[in-house]
């Protein structure tokens, strides 16, 4: 049986996390500049002490201590002192000091110190802000050490947990592929090449299979020297090679840079694919995500419909557009509301917007229906104490024969939601019986 120590499940943190930075340091120019920093871009709260005992007692008051971020001078303890108080702490450090110093720095990063930076740098503060960051993220992201070594995989189990990840190891290449595919939280897999039954580059390659290189990041390991297997490895999907043995700095380096690079791809996604207003998918993802749903529920009942806001124009003449937008976000969030698990529904444009309903018969998909336009009939959307009401109209089109696919689906439903505009708004047509 493989050997497979599995720590907590990746991906799932549930409770709110510790969120508050304590900042030890004793020059006030510096301290306010990195506090403002950090409050205002990475939007966490920041706490200041200028002594180990102000440290003690900030930290004795209070449970949801996140990091902590020290400078090397202080009045109440020399250097190892300072080391020796955080490391005795447990708590996620980071050492920011005045004066590069060799050995310091050796020291300091043997001490589970996440970081040694210097803050005479001209870009150690945007460093410290990226770093405070990715630290911050790092709590709500899966990672998977694949090695069959029990004392190479805790090892590099351990470095990824002081980076805050949420890291499980498994022995063998089948536990990991199970691994992965349980848990979608897991979006980072360092894997190792030497392995009986199945090695790292193949894994990688099955690895792949499972996720796509913009979804999760593999970064293959080796002590080899053979020089074929880094392009192997990357030929077979890995993201990354990391040489064995590697520096603490390294592996946070390179971990980093491949994370950092799936944040920006989600956010490209998102930008391409999300509405900016309600956060609602687009159009286009919309229409890609629906001919998808289709063609996957042949055989279920579909329903398209097409929800529009009644007289919106008089909203924006009336009320202002700044208005419009806050109805047209609240009417989004009716919708979300109103989306079951595997329901769809998006922004179609303006104050178009869509939903594809599955599994429901005519008079089910009507009583869905109906309960978003009456729910949206009791918002009341708060505009600067005057309170703001709206109503949808609904135009609705089931699948047969007659409208078999999307564009079928959508004219139909659009053609009711005209019947239903010219019928006197606020109301459901398309699904009525016979
Ligand atoms: N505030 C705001 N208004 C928008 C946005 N997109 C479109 N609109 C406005 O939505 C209004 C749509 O008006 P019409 O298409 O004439 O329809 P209507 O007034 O809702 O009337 P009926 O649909 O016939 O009930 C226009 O005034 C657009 O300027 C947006 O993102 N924000």
């Amino acid at each position: 049986m493989p050997t497979a120590t599995a720590l907590p499940p990746a991906g799932h943190a549930q409770q709110p996390l510790p969120q508050r930075v304590l900042v030890v340091e004793n020059s006030r120019a510096y301290t306010s500049m990195l506090r403002a920093a950090i409050e205002q871009q990475v939007e966490l709260p920041v706490e200041v002490a200028a002594t180990l005992a102000d440290a003690a007692r900030l930290l004795d008051a209070r449970d949801d201590w996140f990091l902590v971020l020290t400078g090397m001078v202080l009045a109440d303890g020399d250097r190892d002192q300072i080391l020796e108080f955080f490391a005795a702490r447990g708590l996620p450090t980071i050492v920011v000091s005045g004066v590069y110093d060799e050995e310091l720095r050796k020291r300091a990063l043997q001490q589970q110190i996440i970081d040694y930076v210097l803050k005479s740098t001209p870009d150690s503060l945007d460093y410290l802000v990226w770093l405070v960051r990715r630290l911050e993220r790092n709590r709500r992201i899966g990672a998977l050490v694949v090695d069959d070594s029990l004392a190479s995989r805790s090892f590099i189990a351990s470095l990824l947990s002081a980076q805050g990840y949420q890291v499980a190891h498994v022995a063998d290449g089948s536990s990991a592929l199970r691994a992965v595919e349980a848990d979608p939280g897991i979006r980072l897999c360092i894997v190792d090449q030497e392995m009986p039954m199945m090695d790292g580059i193949e894994l990688t390659r099955r690895l792949r299979q499972l996720r796509a290189r913009d979804r999760m990041a593999v970064i293959g390991v080796s002590g080899s020297s053979d020089a074929s297997l880094i392009p192997r490895f990357l030929k077979s999907g890995a993201n990354d090679f990391l040489h064995k043995p590697f520096s603490r700095e390294e592996f946070f380096c390179r971990v980093s840079q491949n994370i950092d690079q799936l944040e920006l791809i989600g956010t490209l996604q998102d930008l391409a694919t999300r509405d900016f207003l309600t956060g609602l998918p687009n159009r286009r993802s919309f229409l890609e995500h629906s001919e998808r749903l289709l063609a996957q529920q042949a055989s279920s009942e579909v329903t398209v419909a097409m929800i529009d806001i009644d007289h919106f124009k008089h909203v924006n003449d009336s009320y202002g557009h700044e208005a419009g937008d806050q109805a047209l976000r609240a009417m989004a969030q009716a919708l979300q509301r109103h989306t079951r698990a595997n329901d769809f529904s998006g922004r179609f444009g303006g104050e178009e917007f869509c939903m594809l309903i599955h599994g429901l018969d005519r008079e089910a998909a009507t009583r869905h229906l109906e309960a978003l336009r009456e729910a949206v009939q009791a918002l009341e959307i708060d505009i600067d104490g005057r309170p703001l009401r709206i109503t949808i109209s609904i135009g609705a089109c089931q699948r047969d024969a007659q409208f078999p696919n999307l564009h079928k689906l959508l004219g139909e439903a659009d053609r009711h939601l005209y019947l239903a505009k010219a019928g006197g708004r606020n109301q459901l047509r398309g699904l009525e019986p016979g």
